[in-house]
């Protein structure tokens, strides 16, 4: 998360692309689930169809009791208790005694199908965000981060628990209400009218309620992350704040932030107290009309007392306690998953929507070749970590034209990397800009800006899967020749050779060495069609021979190199050299003695 300045003032440009602070969906949620929400889940759910029908029988058996209590009761009264056969009465009633039985097995056996709706849905929202996240990785060269890696972890972890309870406890209750419909249905058809023209109506009201608890919801989570954010930037400033003697105007944005929070948890406190109409309407209001109409309907013989007493019961013991829990439990666990699984659509892509990315171009001897692109300029660009910290550029402005040869040197710890991460449009500028043909990189969609500049860090990331998928990450539709060509050029073959061809798995990355890792991710970067490569160390841990052969290789590359040396020798390769010193940067331009030349020359 960039740092904002202290000020009350005018807020910043929206950033093209928000990643923590989601924006408001566009439409309005159904139930309380985005499309975002929805496709993610029936996605989760899709493999976990016949665990979701185990699980729809099983519910039909434990509904059994509610829908008999009603008929059972009201012939253990007609045909029993009323009729002087208390013996009829009890053998009905043992009827029903016998239900709860067979149920308490049903719940017993639901457990196993729980869990395989649960795990696989967990396991498909972590293979979705650990891809994406890897995406990100292997296309941005950007650290993962282990606060946003684990913040994941716990809601997709959460996302599983809310799932499991829902269906524990939503399940019963749909079953539970369907039985009570059906039972007073049995009983008498008027009955069943009777209750369920209001029940009707307090559904749609708790429906039209969940939309807006759902979006209140998501105002809170956000208004607290921003009081979070608020608390950090007054942190990391102490002091500047102090110097400045700004204490009491940090204090108010503070504060301003924390009463937004106050004010967003409030207005869900009322949304959630809209429950009580919505019981009394569906659960109380046909109860009193069986109680008014009820004694007119035996004396007129329409019903028995036990029909009556039966429908009454039906509604006292199914249909209050089942909205009860829907209003509160459910209702619940409903809108926090609803919330939850639309923050982890915005990281997971969507299957319906796949990142498209265009073929790499290639050459006819196979080699990548970029799309037309100009150069890349720096004007006066500033950075450093964090409000008050020291900067580690200052005022460096640099033009690298389209083709070109750079290579950065200086120091450890003199801010390579960090040019290296500004030039890929990964941090924003404290000051000046980095523009690629003309355009702000950090105002470029990320898709855009990760097909122009590609950026190849010292710890290359191979995920478990084919060779061939790893190396057409960035380019997913160059055929094999092209894949084993790139692999020659940049000298994977005899790596590609001894691991098994493109079909051979790489099972743990870990067992390869960090130096085949960055094979691997080298000619995954050669592959791709960006005009821009960064190699910041990407070739630390080749031996000299190797890497000059993969920077012979992205010298030949048409398109604009940019390496970060940890080596004499890379800079003895390059056509400029930029040395950065943390004050003047100084930048040398010379011509390449012939033999280099040739090397150079774009193919
Ligand atoms: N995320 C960060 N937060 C705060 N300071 C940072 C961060 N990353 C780097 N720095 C600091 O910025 C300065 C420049 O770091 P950078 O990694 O860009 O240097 P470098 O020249 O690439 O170093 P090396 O050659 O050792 O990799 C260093 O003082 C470093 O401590």
């Amino acid at each position: 998360m960039h740092s904002r300045p202290l000020t009350g003032a005018a807020p910043e440009p929206a950033d093209p692309e928000p990643a923590a602070a989601a924006p408001r969906p566009r439409r309005t949620p159904r139930l309380g689930l985005t499309p975002t929400a929805a496709t993610l889940l029936t996605d989760g759910l899709h493999g976990s169809r016949r665990a979701l029908l185990r699980i729809a029988a099983l519910s039909a058996v434990e509904a059994a009791p509610a829908l008999a209590s009603g008929w059972v009761t009201a012939a253990a009264l007609d045909h029993g208790f009323l009729a002087h056969r208390p013996g009829t009465g009890l053998a009905w009633l043992g009827i029903l005694a016998l239900l709860y039985l067979v149920r308490a097995c049903a719940e017993r056996a639901m457990f196993d199908s729980l869990a395989a709706v649960v795990e696989p849905l967990r396991d498909h929202l972590t293979r979705r965000v650990v891809h994406n996240t890897l995406r990100q990785a292997t296309e941005l060269g950007r650290d993962p981060g282990t606060a946003s890696v684990s913040r994941l972890s716990s809601q997709i972890d959460a996302t599983r628990g809310l799932l499991a309870s829902l269906l524990r406890t939503a399940r019963p209750l749909a079953a539970t209400l369907l039985a009570a419909l059906v039972g007073l249905a049995g009983l008498d058809p008027l009955l069943a009218l009777l209750v369920l023209v209001p029940l009707t109506a307090a559904l749609a009201l708790f429906a039209r309620s969940m939309r807006r608890l759902t979006a209140l919801r998501r105002d809170t989570l956000l208004a607290s992350e921003e009081v979070a954010h608020q608390i950090g930037a007054v942190l990391g400033a102490a002091r500047d704040i102090t110097s400045l003697g700004a204490e009491e105007h940090a204090a108010a944005l503070v504060q301003a932030e924390s009463d937004r929070a106050r004010r967003a948890l409030l207005r869900v406190g009322r949304a959630v107290t809209l429950r009580i109409p919505v019981v009394l309407l569906g659960g109380y209001v046909p109860l009193l009309g069986l109680l008014l109409l009820g004694p007119h309907l035996v004396d007129g013989r329409t019903i028995t007392v036990g029909a009556l007493i039966g429908a009454a019961l039906y509604v006292a013991q199914s249909v209050v306690p089942a909205l009860q829990l829907l209003t509160g439990t459910v209702g619940g666990y409903w809108s926090q998953l609803g919330v939850l699984l639309h923050r982890l659509g915005e990281v997971a892509p969507q299957r319906s929507a796949p990142a498209r990315r265009e073929p790499p171009r290639t050459s006819p001897d196979g080699c990548a070749e970029p799309s037309p692109t100009p150069d890349l300029t720096v004007d006066r660009l500033c950075f450093a970590y964090g409000v008050g910290a020291a900067p580690v550029l200052r005022d460096l402005s640099l033009t690298v034209p389209y083709g070109d040869h750079l290579v950065i040197t200086g120091a450890s710890g003199i801010g390579k990397s960090t040019l290296a991460s500004l030039l890929a449009g990964l941090h924003e500028p404290t000051r000046g800009e980095v523009a690629f043909a003309g355009r702000r990189v950090t105002a470029l969609p990320q898709h855009t800006r990760t097909r122009l500049v590609v950026l190849v860090p010292q710890e290359a990331y191979v995920f478990p899967g084919t060779v061939r998928d790893n190396l057409r990450y960035l380019a997913p539709l160059a055929d094999d020749a092209a894949v084993v060509h790139a692999a020659r050029c940049v000298g994977l073959h005899p790596l590609l050779t001894r691991l098994g061809g493109l079909d051979a798995q790489v099972g743990d990355p870990a067992d390869l060495s960090s130096g085949e890792r960055q094979l691997l991710a080298l000619v995954r970067t050669y592959l791709s069609p960006a005009p821009v490569v960064i190699l910041d160390e990407a070739t630390a841990h080749l031996d000299p021979v190797a890497e000059e052969r993969a920077e012979r290789a992205f010298r030949a590359r048409p398109g604009t190199l940019i390496v970060i040396a940890h080596r004499a020798g890379s800079a003895a390769r390059a056509r400029r050299i930029l040395h950065l010193d943390g004050d003047t940067h100084r930048l040398t331009t010379r011509e390449l003695p012939p033999a280099l030349a040739r090397a150079a020359a774009p193919s």
